[in-house]
């Protein structure tokens, strides 16, 4: 799903109401009955809808919302914030509700009396704000923030900016957003979850083909067939077509990640998994992940030797592997020779960001997977998400390097800066080996997407969606890596079919 910008969005309505040909009054209908027809389908009518119209066209989405909810049999009540003149669109759909009669329309309101029944709509700024909200509105705006109730943007909350920061101290607080058509990049960004609660698309009719023509660096992943048919193999499929993996990680006392990236790999469809280990933690490896062939470090405690690894179609270095002087050589030995498929996570980013010059030896399609404290090591500190996108797409382009920036909505980026965003997993996976797992997977599917971007995305889907499973199954407090890596059989399941 593309993500688009307001002037792109704003193109995509003038090409729509001019070729579909439709009306802009009747396009703004059509929007306002998509939202009309999600509050029914959600919320029955006992509950007071109060509609917060500001003077633009997202006001007149508002008064036209109020409109036919009233002829829903809501009661509804409506809140001029700005006054009674606006666009050519609100007027004439203010027009519409005076002569419903059934509306009331309010200067001000007072909350004292709002409950959690009420629902308030906030049609006050739309994709048209230019400005922080300021003054009375502001004050406005606090007093729904805290009174009692549901809110609900329409297409996006009032003081959010939709492709910027948003500097405003005062945003309308939803519990959802129900947007246009498209998604909007600021619903991407960690900083205005609290603004956005839970958003929807509503899919109002702009031109497809003029979406599909837009150019866009953004969007959300979704899975389609052809990318399912990525993970498919012959049925006289034999363990190289697989393909074999390697996992150099842990080291003395430090198993857990290995197990967990390693059990990773063998449910993501593996051939050969091979693991490095200290002499002392064979035994470890051979009672808990018995498909796993040996590669011995000729190093006790931690994990250093250059085994060669011609072979392997794809390589993890890093989960808590450590910095020891041995095995800061070791990665750089392999970022000179490895031809196949290199994974970097944790502690090997670690050691990038601190040994500078081996940045420039990472081959080029290497998959970093870096949480937010991670990748500021590598790229400097940033304040919000949106200079955190503008960091990862200047860095993947630079080392033409895929980059999964782990976070609520993890974005991968690709070495010409295209972002995909993801939207499965849940705040349950926020525990430690959660990133483990997810080289892991990560690994498991490589040999056969052959495609560092497309293998990025995939397994970071793969692995929100386990993690989902493991939501429902086990709630999320209950819920561990281990839970996940026995979800991933439902996850493939519904991947496969
Ligand atoms: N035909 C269309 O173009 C459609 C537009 N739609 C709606 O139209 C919206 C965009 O409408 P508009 O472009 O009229 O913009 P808005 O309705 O967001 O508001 C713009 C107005 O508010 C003023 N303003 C901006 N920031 C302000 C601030 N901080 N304080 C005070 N005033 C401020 C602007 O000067 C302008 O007059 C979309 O978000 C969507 O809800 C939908 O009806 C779908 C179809
Ligand atoms: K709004």
């Amino acid at each position: 799903m593309k993500i688009l910008n307001v002037q792109q969005i704003r193109e995509a309505d003038q090409f729509t109401i001019k070729n579909e040909p439709i009306a802009s009054i009747d396009l703004m209908e059509r929007a306002s009955g998509q939202v009309v027809n999600w509050v029914c389908k959600h919320f029955s009518n006992e509950h007071e809808i109060i509609v917060l119209a500001g003077s633009g066209n997202n006001g007149g989405d508002g008064l036209a919302i109020a409109r036919l909810l009233s002829n829903q049999n809501y009661s509804v009540k409506v809140v001029l914030i700005m006054g009674e003149s606006g666009s050519d669109d609100f007027e004439q759909n203010l027009d519409r509700l005076k002569s419903l009669k059934k509306v009331e329309i309010l200067n001000d309101f007072n909350f004292s009396n709002s409950n959690n029944d009420y629902i308030f709509i906030d049609a006050i700024f739309g994709s048209g704000l230019s400005r922080p909200i300021e003054g009375d509105i502001a004050k406005f705006v606090q007093k729904v923030n805290e009174a009692k109730g549901i809110k609900l943007a329409v297409d996006i909350p009032s003081g959010v900016f939709a492709d910027e920061p948003s500097p405003g101290e005062t945003i309308f607080k939803s519990d959802f957003t129900l947007s246009f058509q498209v998604p909007k990049l600021a619903f991407m960004m960690a900083e205005n979850q609290q603004y956005v609660g839970q958003f929807e698309i509503l899919n109002i009719g702009l031109s497809e083909e003029f979406i599909n023509n837009c150019i866009s660096d953004y969007s959300i992943y979704e899975l389609t067939k052809e990318l399912k048919l990525l993970l498919k193999v012959d049925s006289i499929a034999h363990k190289g077509i697989r393909g074999r993996a390697t996992i150099i990680a842990g080291g003395h006392a430090k198993m857990g990640a290995v197990i967990l990236a390693a059990k990773g790999t063998l449910h993501s469809g593996i051939g050969l998994l091979s693991v490095q280990v200290c002499p002392l933690c064979i035994d470890i490896i051979q009672n808990q992940i018995p498909e796993a062939l040996i590669l011995e470090d000729e190093n006790d405690y931690v994990l250093g030797s250059f085994l060669g690894y011609n072979k392997q179609d794809v390589l993890v270095f890093g989960p808590a592997i450590g910095f020891a002087n041995k095995t800061i050589k070791l990665l750089e030995e392999i970022l000179k020779t490895f031809k196949g498929q290199l994974i970097l996570d944790a502690d090997a980013i670690t050691i990038l960001a601190k040994n500078r010059e081996m940045l420039e030896l990472l081959p080029e399609g290497t998959i970093l997977t870096p949480h937010h404290g991670e990748f500021k090591r590598l790229v400097g500190n940033y304040s919000n998400n949106f200079e955190a996108l503008m960091q990862l797409k200047s860095f993947c382009k630079h080392h033409k390097v895929v980059v999964v920036l782990k976070g609520k909505f993890t974005a991968v980026c690709n070495e010409k800066g295209q972002v995909s965003f993801n939207t499965t997993g849940n705040q349950g996976m926020a525990k430690g080996g959660s990133g483990d797992l997810l080289c892991g997977i990560l690994a498991g599917i490589a040999p056969r997407v052959q495609n560092p971007f497309e293998t990025a995305k995939l397994a970071v889907y793969l692995h929100g969606f386990s993690g989902d499973i493991s939501l429902k199954e086990y709630g999320e407090n209950y819920m561990t890596p281990s839970t996940m890596i026995s979800n991933l059989k439902d996850t493939f399941k519904k991947v496969e079919n």
